[in-house]
């Protein structure tokens, strides 16, 4: 996940060095990195390190240089440091009136105890907490090639003293875009909730996404506690989402129209984009607009944080069909169970799913290639569960095995590749495998696709649903903007978007969790 990407430099290496650092580099950003003193004892070249060099997003450093752990916390202080309406305006805050203690009016300083419960500017949560010792660790981390210890702080999320805007005349505003994820409504609950605590009146729902911004005849939805009450007891998003969209400028255009003062935006990778895009364009026109994202997504697979909300609940649904597939290849003569389960770029939910109901004999994810036929391919693998036990189960991620087959060329309305279908395709060729070896097989295809995201939020995604929506109004008050509320290393943190949206995140097949998924299931490398 950090951006380290290590260089020769040119003149201190023998072009025999290069050679051995471009492949030290491709083993160490591809996590096969092989043990470095053992080369060393070796004697097939001088210690590497003098070469190396890292690199994080801004700035390059030069391990060589006895500042460089400083100069690469500088440069991370610099990158996580929260955008802030204060950057372009110069602003005075005024006490919070969001408070914790009740039968209190808030004046000024005076009326504030000693403990407020609220959150320092300058808290701070560590985003990593393993020191690893090696880059051959399991799921391995390291900003250099001796994985030395640098602190990662992020900035905590959370009420501030001290705000930025005046609620009684803020109009706030939440949108939800992308593919629906459970929980949606349990957050624009909370923030509607939290905005009402702070005092604010003028709270507006955009329908449909980033298109409601621009679409004619798509209205603003009015929003109070008294109407968002009970959203949370159904799936979907009361306000509506969608794909795709206008140019930022037009949605900054309706923005500056409606003179909308904080957008609370909640979506995925894609969404998270256009967040960042109108933030700077707001930045762009000096307009004092917060725009705070929250990231949603069943897929999992925004970077940095533990978790997105949605995932858990999309799991248990998820391993709801696993349990499916297992009844029904179980109860039948040479039954094969076969479960396709959605994530665009990544196998989280196949893997945890597989791993939640330890029904599953074989977990095909996107991160590790596989072959159906052949001496090493799934197809002999099934033929030696149907003789060992009879039957079995396989999960499927969707984007899994897409090397398979032919690419459908297709995009959808934000751009998104549209997908093959492996699911289809290996219930066709296990079908046809089994006829032309002349062993009977009963395939059961299961695609809950929609069925695992049109769900309500389970109660662990209830609870991170409410926090991210809370923090998210605090975050807007205490004056950022180009944020995401989200959780990393178990704490609640507030992101700069930017940081989040370089690349999807993906499993590490060097894991330990999918390490766990591998003794789980049993099943052997497919290639
Ligand atoms: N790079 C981008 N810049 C600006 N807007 C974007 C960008 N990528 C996507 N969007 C917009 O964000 C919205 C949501 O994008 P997308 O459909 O990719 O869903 P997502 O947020 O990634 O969620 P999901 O996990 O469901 O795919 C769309 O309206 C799309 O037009
Ligand atoms: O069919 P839709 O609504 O475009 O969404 C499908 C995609 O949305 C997700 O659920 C979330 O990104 C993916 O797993 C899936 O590929
Ligand atoms: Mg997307």
């Amino acid at each position: 996940m950090m951006a380290a990407v290590l260089k020769t430099s040119g003149s201190f290496c023998s072009t025999q060095q290069q050679h051995f650092q471009q492949s030290r580099r491709d083993q160490f950003l591809h996590g096969s990195y092989s043990n470095f003193k053992h080369c060393k004892s070796k004697k097939i070249i001088k210690p590497a390190p003098l070469c190396a060099r890292v690199t994080s997003s801004k700035v390059e450093l030069d391990v060589k240089d006895p500042y460089w752990k400083q100069k690469f916390q500088e440069d991370w202080e610099s990158r996580f440091d929260l955008p802030s309406i204060t950057d372009i305006y110069d602003l005075k805050p005024r006490p919070t009136t969001f408070s914790l203690k009740k039968n209190r009016t808030l004046t000024g300083d005076e009326n504030v105890d000693m403990w407020n419960g609220y959150v320092n500017n300058d808290d701070r949560a560590l985003l990593k907490v393993i020191k690893y010792s090696s880059p051959t660790s399991a799921g391995a981390e390291c900003v250099d090639l001796d994985c030395s210890w640098v602190e990662q702080w992020v900035h905590r999320a959370g009420p501030r003293k001290e705000i930025y805007y005046e609620p009684e005349e803020v109009k706030a505003a939440i949108v939800t875009c992308g593919g629906l994820c459970p929980g949606l409504n349990d957050v624009i609950r909370q923030i509607v909730f939290t905005l009402e605590t702070y005092g604010v009146k003028n709270i507006v729902g955009i329908p449909f996404g980033y298109r409601g911004f621009f679409e004619k005849g798509l209205k603003e939805m009015p929003l109070s506690r008294g109407l968002v009450e009970n959203i949370n007891l159904n799936g979907g998003s009361f306000l509506g989402v969608s794909r795709g969209g206008a140019k930022t400028s037009e949605i900054v255009d309706s923005i500056q129209a409606r003179r909308i003062d904080m957008l609370f935006v909640l979506g995925g990778n894609g969404t998270h984009a256009g967040a960042n895009a109108i933030h700077e364009e707001c930045r762009k026109r000096k307009l004092k607009v917060s725009v705070v994202a929250v990231p949603k997504t069943i897929d999992n697979d925004i970077l940095l944080m533990d978790k997105t909300f949605g995932f858990d609940t999309a799991v248990e649904e998820a391993q709801r069909a696993i349990n499916s597939a297992y009844i029904e290849a179980r109860s039948a003569y040479h039954g094969i169970g076969l479960v396709k389960l959605m994530g665009r770029s990544s196998g989280f939910i196949a893997m945890h799913a597989s791993l939640s109901s330890g029904q599953v004999d074989v977990c095909l994810i996107p991160e590790v290639p596989f072959t159906l036929d052949g001496e090493f391919g799934v197809l002999r693998q099934l033929e030696h569960l149907l003789k060992s036990k009879g039957f079995c189960v396989v999960c499927v991620a969707e984007a899994a095995g897409q090397d398979l087959l032919q690419e459908s060329g297709a995009t959808d309305a934000s751009g998104n590749v549209i997908l093959s279908d492996i699911g289809v395709h290996m219930q066709q060729k296990i079908k046809m495998h089994f006829k032309d070896i002349g062993v009977p097989a009963d395939v059961k295809y299961i695609d809950p696709t929609y069925m695992v995201r049109a769900c309500r939020a389970n109660a662990s995604d209830a609870i991170l649903c409410t926090v991210l929506g809370q923090n998210a109004v605090h975050g807007a008050f205490a004056g950022f903007s180009g944020i995401t509320s989200c959780i990393c290393n178990t704490h609640y943190v507030y992101l700069p978007i930017t940081e989040v949206i370089t690349a999807p995140k993906r499993v590490n097949p060097n894991s330990r969790m999918w390490h766990r998924c591998l003794t789980s299931t049993g099943q052997p490398d497919f290639h």
